[in-house]
C-alpha cells in the first residue's frame, strides 16, 4: 500500500499568538520528496511539529488508511535541533530508535538494519563513540539514522543537512531520494538551499509568514520571481551542467 499525507487547513498556535493558518496540500505519496521553503520564522519547524503530532492546531492531517494511522512508528519526525543529553553510545542509539515501541526482544533482522542503515550514512567508523563525543555533523547523520532505522513510511526532516559537508549534504540528498523511490516513503523535508532542492525534490511547498504561498513541481515554484518575492534577491535559474537547473543570485534586492 502506498503511504499518502495530505493536510486540509491545518493551523498552530502557540498560546493565542498563530503562527500558521491555512496550509491544504495535494495528496503527498510515498515515492516522493517534497522540499518546504521559506524564510526564517516562517513556519516551517512549526508544521512539521503539527504534522508529527507534537502540536495542537486547527485543520485535518490525513495519514494513509486506517492501517497507517493505527500505527505510530510509521510517521518518523527528525527535529532541527539534535542535540543530546545521554550517555548511549550511536550504535545503541540507533538500536533503541529501532526497538520504540516495537517490544525488547532484539531480532537479527533488527542488527541488520542497524548496520545497514549505519552502512548507508558511513558512519560505521563511530559506532561505538558517545553520542555526547560527536561532532554537529555526526549528530545530524546519527538523528537520521535513528529515523531511517525505523523502517517510516512518512518521513518529516527538518533540515537534515543543515550541518553538513557539501560532499555529505549530496551522499544523504542522494540517499533520501533513493529511499523515497525504493522503499515507497512519502518524504517531506525542509530545507534552506534551493540547489539542493532542485538536485533532490519533485514537489516544493513555499511558506511565508504563517500562509502556504505555493506548492506545485519544482521548477514551476522555483523561479526569480521567488526568488525576488520571498527571498527579495535578484537571481536567475539557468541550467548548467548536465543540463540541470541552477540558481543563480546577482545580488540582493534593497529593503521594501
Ligand atoms: N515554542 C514556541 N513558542 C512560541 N512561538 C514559537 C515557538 N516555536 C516557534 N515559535 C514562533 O513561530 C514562528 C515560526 O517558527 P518556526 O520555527 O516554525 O519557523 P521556521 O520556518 O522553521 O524557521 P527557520 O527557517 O528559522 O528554522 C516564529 O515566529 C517563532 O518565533
Amino acid at each position: 500500500m502506498v503511504a499518502t499525507l495530505q493536510l486540509t487547513d491545518v493551523g498552530v498556535r502557540y498560546g493565542k499568538q498563530e503562527v500558521l493558518s491555512g496550509v491544504t496540500t495535494p495528496v503527498l505519496k510515498g515515492g516522493e520528496v517534497t522540499a518546504v521553503i521559506g524564510p526564517n520564522a516562517a513556519g516551517k519547524s512549526s508544521l512539521f511539529r503539527r504534522i508529527a503530532g507534537l502540536l495542537d492546531g486547527p485543520g485535518t492531517i490525513r495519514i494513509g488508511d486506517g492501517a497507517l494511522r493505527s500505527d505510530p512508528g510509521h510517521v518518523c519526525y527528525m527535529p532541527q535541533d539534535t542535540s543530546v543529553n545521554t550517555v548511549l553510545t550511536v550504535y545503541e542509539s540507533v538500536l533503541l530508535a529501532r526497538k520504540q515501541g516495537a517490544g525488547r526482544k532484539v531480532t537479527d533482522d533488527d542488527l541488520h538494519e542497524v548496520d545497514r542503515i549505519l552502512y548507508d550514512l558511513q558512519i560505521e567508523p563511530i559506532s561505538f563513540k558517545g553520542l555526547h563525543e560527536l561532532s554537529g555533523g555526526q549528530r545530524q547523520l546519527v538523528s537520521l539514522a535513528q529515523v531511517l532505522v525505523r523502517d517510516p513510511k512518512i518521513l518529516l526532516l527538518d533540515e537534515p543537512t543543515s550541518a553538513l559537508d557539501l560532499h555529505r549534504q549530496v551522499e544523504v540528498l542522494a540517499l533520501i531520494r533513493t529511499l523515497a523511490r525504493d522503499r515507497g516513503i512519502c518524504i517531506i523535508l525542509a530545507i534552506h538551499d534551493l540547489n539542493q532542492v532542485l538536485r533532490v525534490a519533485d514537489r516544493v511547498m513555499v511558506i511565508d509568514a504563517g500562509t502556504m504561498v505555493s506548492c506545485g513541481p519544482v521548477e514551476s515554484v522555483i523561479t526569480p520571481a521567488l526568488l525576488q518575492t520571498i527571498y527579495r534577491v535578484e537571481g536567475r535559474i539557468e541550467r548548467c551542467s548536465r543540463q540541470s537547473p541552477h540558481v543563480i543570485i546577482d545580488g540582493p534586492l534593497g529593503r521594501a
